[in-house]
């Protein structure tokens, strides 16, 4: 479904990224993890298709990015979305809930997925369909995103990430900027749709407890090299990078 072949990336002088090599199937969630500025957020962009690597390859359902045409491009980019640490980043404050969640199936006509196809032709409808399928009342589609709080505003921005129905949703740092009584909900969230939707997840985060919860593999980055690719099974393993072992540390500490 994804493969990261030997990409680079540099930023002005400095090479963030190094020569990244992995791939993901359908349905998996693949945990990101890194300390702060190692790379994460820009390999993100890159799959997102947001940013350019300087070498190297990102394919996605067999489409290198790199050598798109803008057109197809854009059509390839409906294949993955993303969930972002804070949900105001993907809620315009100006525009209402329903109107944010179902902005990609405007910009998407054609791409309308087979869970909204029988209403396609009711935008409001649609929304709902989006709202309930992540646990927020109908009553909240007309409001603007300042008037939600931080859970149900995540769960908008989860509602607008799935609405195209994506191979590959990217989840970067989603509970972080939530309280802890909410995080636990919001990951149960993501779960259930993995598994309703067959998504795949890349899932970024800080926090090792909600990525062993997530995931089934492990990606770990230090300074924009990968130093370590393994299996959920493996996290204790004897295997694992001094750098895994020093994150598996700190994180059991905390
Ligand atoms: N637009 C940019 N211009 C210049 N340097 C950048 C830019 N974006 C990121 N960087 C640098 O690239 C490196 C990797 O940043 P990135 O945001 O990918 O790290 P990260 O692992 O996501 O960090 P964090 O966990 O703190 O969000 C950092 O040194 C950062 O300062």
């Amino acid at each position: 479904m994804l493969e990261v072949k030997n990409v680079s990336k540099s930023y002005q002088l400095t090479l963030v990224l190094k020569d990244i090599s992995f791939q993901m199937a359908q349905g998996e969630c693949l945990g990101l993890i890194g300390g702060s500025g190692s790379g994460k957020s820009t390999l993100a962009k890159l799959i997102l298709g947001i940013a350019q690597c300087d070498e190297g390859e990102v394919i996605l359902n067999g489409a290198d990015f790199q050598s798109l045409k803008k057109g197809e491009l854009r059509r390839a980019r409906r294949h993955v979305q993303a969930v972002f640490q804070d949900p105001s980043a993907s809620l315009n404050p100006k525009l209402r809930i329903w109107k944010s969640i179902i902005e990609p199936l405007e910009n998407y006509p054609d791409a309308v997925p087979p869970f909204l196809i029988e209403v396609k032709a009711d935008k409001r409808k649609m929304a709902e369909i989006l709202l309930s399928k992540v646990g927020l009342q109908q009553d909240l589609m007309n409001r603007y995103p300042h008037q939600l709080s931080g859970g149900q505003r995540q769960r908008a921005a989860i509602a607008r990430g799935i609405s195209l129905q994506p191979s590959l949703l990217i989840c970067d740092e989603p509970t972080s900027s939530l309280d802890v009584s909410i995080q636990a909900q919001i990951l149960n969230l993501l779960r259930e749709l993995k598994n309703e939707f067959n998504m795949s997840y890349l899932f970024i985060s800080h926090d090792m407890a909600a990525a062993r919860y997530m995931c089934n593999r492990f990606a770990v980055l230090k300074e924009g090299s990968l130093v370590d690719l393994f299996s959920a099974d493996d996290l204790f393993g004897v295997n694992r990078h001094p750098y895994t072992r020093k994150l598996i540390a700190a994180a059991m500490e905390s």
